[in-house]
């Protein structure tokens, strides 16, 4: 208690601070990490890292780290994956018309369920298989990978953990595709706010059915994968009504149509999405149910069961709790979404990169002309991106792995981590192939470049799953939460600011309130990850601090309601929950490093580095208005960035190479000998 008010204070009054970091001539005292040879490190460090080969030894390191050190397994269920995948049924075929790309889409998935690779048990017993399983397939189709991550992860998913064991029956048809699945939330009126979902599930005791019906014209389940043609069973969310109580939203095993003639069943209407911007070999569609009769034991019972007679009870008495319990089938969802999306990205850069290290534009008049990886513009726009792509990737096997691994004890830290990681990496994702498409000039907007299609089929991803902008918020909310309990002195609620507090930055800070004073630097400091990430450990307390005092503002002193206090912050609140993700992105990407071999940890900090400096770019104005930086240092920030950048120039084709992508996928005509390519009028 008495900690946290030296905190508070100093906040409050460090308005009338000087700059916290504004000095270039004092020699930098490190009080976390004093270890002079580190600190010798730091400051050869682009000197370190310049001299390294990526040879074929240590881009298998590099790969070994991207793909959380798999074991021999999950490497031959690769490999399995990637040779099925071989097949002509698999081709990329950019040019087919809507409907029979929807038809090819579906014989794909088919083909993957023959002698399948994944088992729908697995995705409970075995997520990071699932999650390779998914961000490979992104590599061969983006529309493939989706309609498989809606049959196996959100319908197999969904039966797997919301299910018992009487419905353990039903994984083999699910697995060769017999049962060819849909996951039924979104209704037109509710899409982020699915608490507001219509449907109604009553129990019917002469019969011991359900009967699930559409209450109204916003209760049409929309936007549904599978269910526009090809699906013909569903996991649908339904209010379970019994012995006239609503006991809240629950999942429901219906099937929707007839296997063999594809047609709705009796009571069920289907309707389609029709042609979307992208995604187009996934049919979606829209449903209703007029009092469609199903078994008592299609409720998928976990979480809340009837007896004959329709008494209800349920292992979580707090329906609150009960609620997200049963929505965290979505949560594996969430976190193979972050990492199909970073599959994407690195498929971009791949691309971007290596056509910049073959393409040359301008340059003195009889001399060859300049390569565009040469242009500081290309590798500010490239490099960052590549930087994020690792540290994205490190951040999503931290939380794949605790996921997998997860108790009762951390479910609320997983769920929160797994909704900060989604919208990151989706927000990066979009962000680095639309610079991808722009670096290649007008090969960007060829099909067969690849990367254009990428981009347009993974748009929705920043929307489904947990909307980013609402997935945020969940994140920050915990964040106060969690910080209330120790005010009060109540149980923790998540773990999410113990890292902060067991790695000892805020028990440095809360113990002596100059201590980021202490942090002067020289301009190798900028090159320090360790002094980098005290500024965001900082942003993020201050921004905490700030949300802390203006909703209780809003509350105290604009009389506004809890909710409007929370409406009306919730660009702060964003910010937060922003600040939030990159500092634990670069704590577990450092973390990461320590672990790594000497001859690539110079590269790996490297790469760090050029994130958090970036990152720390973009949020210059907050940085500089917060006196955390003198504004000299902006420019400071900006030339380190270009000196990171040219130190990374002669590692990004091995760097882009570490990211595995099978070769069969890198078919873009621009990665290769492009004049030769397009010396063929037949090309294109
Ligand atoms: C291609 C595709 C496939 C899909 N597949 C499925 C599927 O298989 N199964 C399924 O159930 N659903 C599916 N969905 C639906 C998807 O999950 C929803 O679109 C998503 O949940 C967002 O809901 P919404 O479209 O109603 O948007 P809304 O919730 O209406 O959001 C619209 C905008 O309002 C903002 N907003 C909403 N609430 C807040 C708030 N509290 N604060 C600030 N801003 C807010 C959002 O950020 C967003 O920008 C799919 C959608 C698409 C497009």
């Amino acid at each position: 208690m008495e900690r946290l008010s030296v905190l508070c204070n100093h906040f409050d009054n460090d308005d009338n601070n000087q700059y916290l970091l504004q000095s270039n001539d004092v020699v930098a005292t490190s009080t976390t990490n004093s270890n002079n040879q580190q600190t010798a490190s730091v400051n050869n460090l682009l000197q370190l890292s310049s001299k390294i080969q990526l040879d074929s030894n240590k881009i298998e390191k590099l790969t070994a780290i991207l793909f959380d050190h798999p074991d021999k397994q999950l490497q031959e269920d690769r490999n399995r994956l990637v040779d099925k995948l071989k097949d002509p049924i698999f081709e990329w075929k950019p040019y087919v018309s809507f409907h029979e790309l929807r038809e090819l889409t579906q014989n794909r998935l088919v083909a993957l369920s023959h002698d399948p690779v994944l088992k729908c048990s697995e995705i409970v017993t075995n997520y990071k298989k699932f999650s390779m399983f998914q961000s490979t397939l992104v590599y061969s189709d983006m529309s493939l990978a989706v309609k498989s991550s809606v049959h196996w992860g959100l319908f197999a998913g969904s039966v797997a953990c919301l299910g018992t064991e009487k419905h353990e029956k039903y994984f083999n048809d699910i697995d060769t595709c017999k049962m060819n699945g849909c996951f039924a939330l979104t209704e037109l009126g509710h899409g982020s706010n699915v608490k507001g979902v219509e449907t109604i599930a009553e129990y019917d005791p002469a019969t011991q059915e359900f009967i699930i019906h559409t209450p109204s014209d916003t209760a049409q389940k929309i936007w549904i994968g599978n269910a526009a043609t090809y699906g013909c069973f569903a996991t649908v969310f339904a209010n379970l009504v019994s012995n006239g109580q609503n006991y809240g939203l629950h999942p429901f095993l219906v099937q929707i149509r007839d296997t063999k003639t594809l047609e709705p069943l009796k009571g069920i209407s289907t309707a389609d999405n029709g042609p979307k911007i992208g995604l187009n070999g996934v049919d979606n569609g829209r449903i209703w149910f007029n009092k469609v009769r199903i078994p008592k034991d299609n409720l998928l019972n976990k979480f809340g069961d009837i007896d004959n007679a329709g008494v209800y009870s349920t292992p979580i008495k707090n329906p609150n709790v009960r609620f997200n319990s049963m929505l965290e089938s979505l949560i594996g969802g969430r976190i193979t979404v972050a990492n199909m999306a970073n599959s994407a990205a690195k498929m971009g850069l791949y691309i971007a990169i290596s056509y910049a290290f073959t393409r040359r534009q301008f340059g003195p008049t009889n001399q060859k002309e300049e390569l565009l990886i040469d242009y500081i513009t290309h590798q500010r726009r490239l490099f960052p991106q590549l930087a994020e792509v690792y540290i994205n990737q490190v951040g999503i096997n931290y939380v794949i792995n605790k996921f997998q691994n997860k108790t009762d004890k951390d479910a609320r830290d997983v769920f929160l981590l797994a909704c900060g990681f989604k919208a990151a990496t989706t927000w990066n994702r979009s962000k680095t192939l639309q610079l991808c498409r722009e670096c290649c000039g007008g090969q960007g907007m060829a099909a067969s470049n690849k990367i254009g299609i990428l981009r347009a089929d993974t748009d929705v991803d920043l929307t489904y799953e947990g909307d980013n902008t609402v997935l945020m918020q969940a994140v920050s909310k915990a964040l106060l939460q969690e910080f209330k309990s120790y005010f009060t002195g109540t149980k923790r609620i998540t773990g999410m600011l113990s890292y902060t507090y067991s790695k000892g930055h805020i028990g440095i800070f809360l113990r002596n309130k100059n201590f980021f004073t202490k942090r002067l630097h020289t301009e190798s400091h900028l090159l320090d990850p360790d002094v980098l990430l005290d500024a965001f450990i900082y942003r993020e307390f201050k921004l905490l601090r700030l949300l802390i005092k203006t909703l209780r503002g809003k509350v105290k002193n604009e009389k506004m309601s809890g909710i409007q206090a929370w409406n009306s912050s919730l660009d702060l609140v964003l910010q937060l929950a922003n600040a939030y993700v990159e500092r634990v992105s670069i704590e577990k990407f450092l973390e990461e490093v320590q672990k790594a071999s000497d001859d690539i940890k110079p590269v790996l900090l490297s790469l760090c580095v050029l994130y958090e400096l970036t990152k720390i770019e973009n949020d210059l104005g907050w940085f500089l208005s917060n006196k955390y930086f003198a504004p000299i240092k902006g420019q400071a920030i900006g030339n380190t960035i270009n000196k990171v950048c040219n130190s990374l120039r002669d590692h990004a084709i091995p760097l882009v190479k570490a990211f595995d992508i099978p070769s069969q996928f890198l078919t873009a005509p621009i990665i290769g000998d492009w004049v030769a390519h397009y010396s063929n009028p037949k090309n294109f």
